[in-house]
């Protein structure tokens, strides 16, 4: 599966010191997962974080979820250590922190490209800086890049907006990484919602995100895992007009015409491809969960 094509409705954030909840995620029904070398674990427990994940991450048991591991930043003092640490064992994808331009993201492709065990290691990057955001069509171009997540925290904490119900000092950029993700053809999930026990709360964003564009959402508990899946997955309804729209427009197309009709509105060529990755994305969440 491409990086697109493959579902990210659920991405779980667990902190790479915490064994007990790195055990749990083997469990969880999360699309990806995120394990954390920066923010979620203290300076004094970083090195130990480290080996921990390493070891975890070379036993397995994750299955089909998709592993991506955040280092702490190139510039800290850990950074070096983590990316040695975690190239060693071929991860599916590094997440780099407060990413700001191409050129970080080249420097790291340039060193997994001299270790044979990470020949299909994908980079991801934390979107939550302006520099970041302005830079963010770039970043979605650079080499080996497989996706942005947005880090709303850290963001709102730059940018010194509010937290707002409608999120709108946070539009814009959400809005620019979306336009940059979607130009380069790599994934893009949304920010954390902290509330982590408002389920109401959580829906309404999800459903926000979902409108917006988002492939999925980041998580933080796993409390906040079944409304996600349901949000970003396509709903009986979605999946039922799909079909419809494709039965009605190859009918259209054998009478020699390029429009139907569906529910009272035109179906084109260009909602079929919509259609059709309605469906996709079913079947990708179905083989998933299968
Ligand atoms: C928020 C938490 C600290 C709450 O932890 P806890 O009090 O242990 O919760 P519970 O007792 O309700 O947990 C119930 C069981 O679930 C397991 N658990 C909890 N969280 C996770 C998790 N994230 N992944 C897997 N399993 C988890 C517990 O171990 C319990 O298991 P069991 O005992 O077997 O029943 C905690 O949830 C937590 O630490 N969450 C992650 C926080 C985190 O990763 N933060 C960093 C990412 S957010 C960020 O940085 C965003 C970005 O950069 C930005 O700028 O926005
Ligand atoms: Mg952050």
């Amino acid at each position: 599966m491409t990086a697109i094509a493959r579902p990210f409705r659920s991405v779980l954030y667990i902190p790479g010191s915490n064994a007990r909840a790195l055990e749990k995620a083997k469990t969880l029904p999360v699309d990806a997962i995120i394990f954390d070398l920066e923010d979620a674990v203290a300076m004094e427990a970083k090195a130990d974080a480290r080996a921990l994940l390493a070891k975890v991450l070379g036993e397995g048991g994750y299955g089909q979820r998709f592993q991506i591991v955040r280092l702490n930043g190139m510039s800290s003092e850990w950074g070096a250590d983590d990316l040695d640490a975690i190239t060693a064992i071929g991860p599916q994808a590094v997440l780099l922190p407060k990413a700001e331009s191409a050129a970080e993201v080249e420097a790291v492709a340039a060193k997994l490209d001299a270790i044979p065990a990470c020949a299909d290691t994908q980079i991801w990057t934390m979107m939550e800086t302006p520099r970041g955001i302005l830079n963010a069509a770039e970043i979605a171009a650079a080499p080996r890049m497989g996706g942005f997540v947005m880090g709303t925290n850290d963001l709102a904490k730059e940018l010194r907006t509010r937290y707002t119900r409608d999120r709108l000092p946070m539009l814009t950029s959400l809005q620019l990484c979306l336009l940059a993700a979607r130009a380069a053809n790599i994934a893009i999930v949304d920010g954390v919602y902290n509330a982590f026990k408002d389920e109401d709360g959580l829906r309404r964003e999800c459903e926000q995100g979902c409108d917006m564009g988002f492939d999925g959402k980041t998580l933080i508990h796993p409390a906040q895992v079944a409304a996600t899946n349901e949000v970003f997955a396509p709903s009986e309804e979605d999946i039922e007009l799909a079909r419809r729209q494709i039965d009605a427009f190859e009918a259209a197309e054998a009478e020699g015409k390029g429009v139907a009709v569906v529910d009272g509105k035109i179906v084109e060529n260009l909602h079929i491809v919509t259609a059709r990755q309605t469906l996709a994305k079913a079947e990708a969440i179905a083989a998933l969960e299968g």
